[in-house]
């Protein structure tokens, strides 16, 4: 199922922090959303779920807008892995990951046969086996942000929205992470995720979409799209793509 958005403005006060955007990512696509900090990635990915109102556009999954789906047919269909505080309550890792699975069967329902294989596949996808019995509050940052990924991945959705899911991880965790996303895209799924790291962007995404003060400035293939005028213009470096590789000399 594809994630279409058109014409996508919000405006926090008076200023307009998504300004505009018309954006698309398709079954079998990891599409990376970059941007400098502040350029208002994370305010676009969270009126993809609705968790934000905008004030002007749609955003479109299939054949309806997302206001169109009832909440929880919308949750089974799009899932997110967010940027989010510490958790409050004493949980174990299972259990967190268990949530993903409430949209398939509802809060008071017990888990079934598909729901165990749901979460057993998560948990194992993102390296959480052997910390599935561990309170998730003593948890490292990246172990937490696998949890966060796990349970996004156990809904088992059509579309995976991401926010920054290699953030805390060490690098050999942001490569298993990114490798696990291009496998999951490779069987039919819908990826859309924010990333800081240009290099780990050109290697792993399809195509890049480049948010700058809330506007998309470019969108496609990242030789295409990380020249070295945007790379300066945008992100203040001094850098080029050589055989699909980012090599950054610099700041501007
Ligand atoms: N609730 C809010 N009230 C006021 N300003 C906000 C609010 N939420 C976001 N902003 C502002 O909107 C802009 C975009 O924020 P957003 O978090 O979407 O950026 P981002 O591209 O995800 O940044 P980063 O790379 O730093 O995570 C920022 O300037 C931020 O300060």
């Amino acid at each position: 199922m594809s994630l279409r958005v058109e014409g996508l403005r919000v405006r926090i006060g008076n200023r307009a922090i998504v300004d505009g955007v018309d954006l698309g990512v398709v079954p079998g696509e990891v599409l990376g959303l970059v941007g400098p900090n502040g350029s208002g990635k994370t305010t676009l990915l969270r009126t993809l779920y609705r968790a934000i109102t905008p004030v002007a556009g749609s955003v479109h999954l299939g054949q309806s807008t997302v206001d169109e789906y009832p909440r929880r047919e919308l949750a089974r269909r799009l899932s997110a892995s967010t940027q989010e505080p510490e958790h409050a309550a004493s949980l174990t890792v299972s259990e967190v990951v268990e949530q993903g699975r409430v949209c398939h069967r509802g809060w008071l329902e017990p888990m079934r046969a598909e729901d165990t294989e749901a979460v057993d596949e998560a948990v194992r996808s993102a390296g959480l086996a052997e910390l599935r019995d561990r309170d998730v509050r003593t948890l490292s940052g990246g172990e937490r942000q696998r949890v966060s990924i796990a349970r996004a991945l156990a809904v088992r959705p059509e579309v995976l929205v991401l926010d920054e899911p290699t953030n805390h991880l060490d690098l050999r965790h942001q490569l298993g992470v990114l490798g696990l996303l291009r496998e999951l895209a490779a069987d039919g799924l819908a990826v859309l995720l924010t990333l800081h790291d240009l290099r780990l962007a050109v290697s792993y995404c399809d195509r890049l979409a480049v948010l700058d003060a809330g506007k998309v400035v470019a969108v496609g293939p990242p030789a295409e799209v990380l020249d070295e005028k945007l790379l300066a213009d945008v992100f203040g470096v001094r850098g080029r793509i050589r055989e699909s590789t980012l090599d950054i000399m610099g700041p501007v």
